[in-house]
């Protein structure tokens, strides 16, 4: 199994491009089976959870090309990519495929939507918390569809007809849950209200495509989204918008490592309150024409108390990465989850380098070292094992991190880009 070593103790320095966001792409795809004309998304980046998810769309249906070619595995770029869905042959989402990733559970919305049916495996994802679906039943159940669970299936069927325009108001914020209500309402009989709708950009990002496929949606990016129903979409071409996670990442692991970098393709508006989470630490962050530069020359890190939250707060996503800078602070910082239960995964692993986190409920108390020792260290889901490469950067000597498949699910040539920064990390395939 591949693991990533990294020799710490080299400044950052360059340009990194920050790809297409995974979290965007993933419903984009998945939007393609609304229509059957041709999806065209450009900025797809090449991850483990994009393949995974061709390979669940080509299941219904969908037909793949990677810029005019058919799919090939083997180039690590984000590409231009063609969905077409002339026909659903398929409304099953078998297990087999779905309890790998999350976001795969999302196809129940255009199933239901395009056929009437659908008939999803509850999901699986990162470890995180319990993480359930009761949200979407809710918000499906809402717009007139039954919906049951047999032998870890949820069979959904609209009504004869389709879906029914209502107003659903969401108890808590999900992501997923508001991209699948927004995805099954383009196609509703009548208006659809979603109240307490998530703001994140990967919401505006989907319903800007959706827009331009010929649905009428009005309000994403506010917690509250109409959408009007319309008998038919057609194809569009759109473009993902760029992974402010990974902007994030990397803006974090030079606050880390210290240097120089320019992170290109990427917006600040996208993560407002990380990058002042960021500057309070320390760094210097500033916008370019077409991104962000991020310094920290000399100066020390500062401890910042994070709480995270739903867009605009600050991003559970980004909480491991924050936490594993935090571990060289000069002082204690508070870091408080509030969105999964159980994402402190990485915090038994950073121990092993040397930090000092206690736990408390929901709040991680880091108390900052003067060093980090490398270590070899486990991945537990995506966005701790980055947070191990992060502290392995800063770390003295060498950090071993294996089980980096979770790394793969959302990181784009990451030995690649942080080695073109100087920094000394690699792949070893065993
Ligand atoms: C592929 C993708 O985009 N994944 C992101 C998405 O995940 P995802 O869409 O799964 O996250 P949600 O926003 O749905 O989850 C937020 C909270 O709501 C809970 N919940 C959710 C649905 C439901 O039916 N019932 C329920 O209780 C979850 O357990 C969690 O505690 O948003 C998360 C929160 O920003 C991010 O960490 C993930 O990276
Ligand atoms: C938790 C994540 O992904 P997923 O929702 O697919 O598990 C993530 O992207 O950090």
């Amino acid at each position: 199994m591949d693991r990533i070593r990294i020799v710490g103790g080299n400044e950052l320095n360059g340009i990194i491009p920050i790809s297409g966001a995974k979290n965007a792409a993933l419903p984009l795809m998945i939007a393609s089976l609304l229509t059957s004309d041709t999806l065209t998304l450009e900025n797809v980046p090449h991850l483990a959870d994009v393949e995974l998810l061709m390979r669940i769309l080509g299941n219904h249906g969908v037909d793949v090309a990677v810029n005019g070619r058919r799919e090939r595995q083997e180039d690590g770029y984000s590409r231009t990519i063609h969905f077409t869905c002339r026909t659903i042959v398929d409304t099953t989402a078998p297990y087999e495929l779905v309890a790998k990733m999350r976001a795969s559970f999302w196809v129940i919305g255009p199933l239901l939507a395009r056929e009437g049916q659908a008939r999803v495996s509850l999901p699986g994802g990162c470890a995180i918390g319990t993480r359930p679906v009761d949200l979407f039943i809710e918000g499906l159940q809402a717009l007139g569809a039954t919906m049951e669970i047999d032998a870890g299936y949820i069979n959904a069927t609209a009504p004869k007809g389709g879906l029914i325009g209502a107003r659903y108001d969401f108890p808590k914020v999900s992501v997923g849950a508001t991209h699948v209500m927004m995805m099954a309402a383009t196609l509703a009989r009548g208006t659809t209200v979603i109240g307490n709708a998530a703001r994140e950009p990967e919401i505006v990002d989907l319903a800007n495509c959706l827009i331009a496929m010929g649905a009428k949606i009005s309000g994403a990016g506010t917690s509250t989204i109409t959408i009007e129903g319309v008998t038919s979409l057609s194809g569009a071409r759109h473009r993902v918008l760029p992974d402010r996670i990974e902007t994030g990442t990397y803006a974090m692991a030079v606050a880390m490592a210290g240097g120089d970098v320019t992170l290109e393709n990427t917006d600040m508006a996208l993560l407002d309150t990380a990058l002042e989470s960021l500057r309070r630490a320390g760094a210097t962050v500033s916008p370019t024409n077409n991104g962000i530069r991020v310094m920290r020359n000399g100066g020390g890190i500062q401890p910042v108390d994070v709480v995270t939250d739903p867009f605009p707060g600050f991003p559970t996503d980004l909480q491991a990465q924050f936490m594993a800078l935090m571990t060289r602070s000069s002082g204690v910082s508070n870091i408080t989850e509030t969105i999964f239960e159980n994402r402190f995964m990485h915090v038994q692993e950073l121990a092993r380098l040397g930090a000092k986190i206690s736990l408390s409920g929901q709040t991680a108390r880091v108390e900052g070292v003067q060093k980090l020792k490398g270590a070899p260290v486990m991945a537990t889901d995506l966005r701790a094992s980055v947070s191990l490469v992060i502290a392995g950067l800063a770390a003295e000597g060498e950090t071993l991190v294996s089980r980096i498949y979770h790394l793969d699910r959302g990181f784009e040539r990451l030995e690649d880009k942080l080695t073109r920064c100087g920094a000394v990390v690699e792949r070893i395939s065993d």
